[in-house]
């Protein structure tokens, strides 16, 4: 396949080291900087033996057309890009977290859905430790293709796509866990496995799964034991919105949190809380 991604940060780097080794990929970057360091070395994957040649272009210099664009940007960031001028006859597919950027996915092309269940972390412009191996589940939000194909074309062992049929259960699945382990994680300051470690982080997380269960029509019980074997599963890791808060970035809150707010015709406070209390981390510059 002819591929094109946007974004050269920890998950645009991660998939295109990997679908590079098998495909034609161009990597679109915003600066100059990373363009010629990727130019030079290649993207290094500490999961991969040998750096990982991509052509790698500047997005302002414009998008071609491609076979399918992965849009590797923050929740935040896909606005700007939607200005761009994606490509008329390319299938887009975007990978963020959250669901706030649903709503403002260009009609006029066809976009497909993915979830990252991988752990990826940026250590220069052009290297990224591979932190948990996991797939990039995809699923149609429009399109009248089959999406058996799209997922297959991507697939590989070593770098799992698996086809989902419902877009929806496969973001409500994942914006529950982010809803729940990524704002406690990031006001704490704590690895993911707290939530099931510390007592009273557990009960904040067990009620801020019941929010959201309740306004997203999903079962309780299930959902609770999903987000405790994640928790469980990925305890050494730092949620992306820790690592955000830490380095003084703008988090996914509002795509995350602020979906559940926003989508809930009832009060809920604890969600509206861990809303304000990252806003006000954001604007304090970090943790
Ligand atoms: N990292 C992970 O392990 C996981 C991430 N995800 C999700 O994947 C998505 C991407 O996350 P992640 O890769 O970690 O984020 P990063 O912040 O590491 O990367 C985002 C990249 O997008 C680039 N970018 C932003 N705007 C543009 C633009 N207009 N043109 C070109 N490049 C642009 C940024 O460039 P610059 O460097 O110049 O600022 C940055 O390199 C998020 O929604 C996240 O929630 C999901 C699961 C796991
Ligand atoms: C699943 C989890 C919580 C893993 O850290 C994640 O998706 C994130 O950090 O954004």
């Amino acid at each position: 396949m002819n591929i094109g991604i946007i974004g050269g940060g920890s998950i645009g780097l991660l998939t295109a080291a990997y679908l590079g080794r098998n495909h034609v990929v161009n990597l679109y970057v915003r600066r100059e900087k990373q363009k010629q360091e990727i130019d030079k070395e290649g993207i290094h994957c500490s999961t991969l033996p040998h750096p990982t040649a991509v052509d790698t272009r500047l997005t302002s210099e414009g998008l071609e057309e491609h076979d399918v664009l992965i849009i590797a940007v923050k929740q935040h960031q896909v606005s700007s890009l939607l200005h761009a001028d994606f490509p008329p006859e390319t299938p887009l597919l975007f990978l963020q977290n959250g669901m706030g950027h649903l709503e403002q996915l260009p009609e006029s092309h066809e976009c497909w859905l993915g979830v990252v269940e991988h752990g990826a972390l940026k250590r220069s412009d052009s290297s990224i430790e591979h932190l948990g191996q996991g797939n990039i589940q995809l699923a149609c939000f429009r399109s009248e293709d089959n999406g058996h194909h799209m997922a297959a074309s991507l697939h590989s062992e070593d770098f799992p796509f698996i086809y989902r049929e419902d877009y929806e259960s496969m973001m409500t699945g994942k914006l529950l866990v982010n809803t729940v382990i990524n704002p406690l994680t990031a006001l704490f300051g704590v690895k993911n496995g707290e939530i099931v470690q510390n007592t009273y982080i557990n009960k904040l997380a067990s009620t801020l799964c019941e929010e959201a269960c309740r306004v997203l029509d999903m079962s309780y019980q299930d959902e609770w034991n999903r987000v405790q074997s994640v928790a469980k599963n990925t305890k050494d890791n730092e949620s992306s919105m820790l690592k955000d808060v830490k380095a003084g970035r703008e988090t996914e809150i509002d795509a995350i949190c602020g979906y559940i707010v926003n989508k809930s015709s009832a009060d809920v406070p604890y969600h509206q809380f861990v809303l304000d209390a990252i806003h006000a981390l954001e604007e304090r510059g970090g943790a």
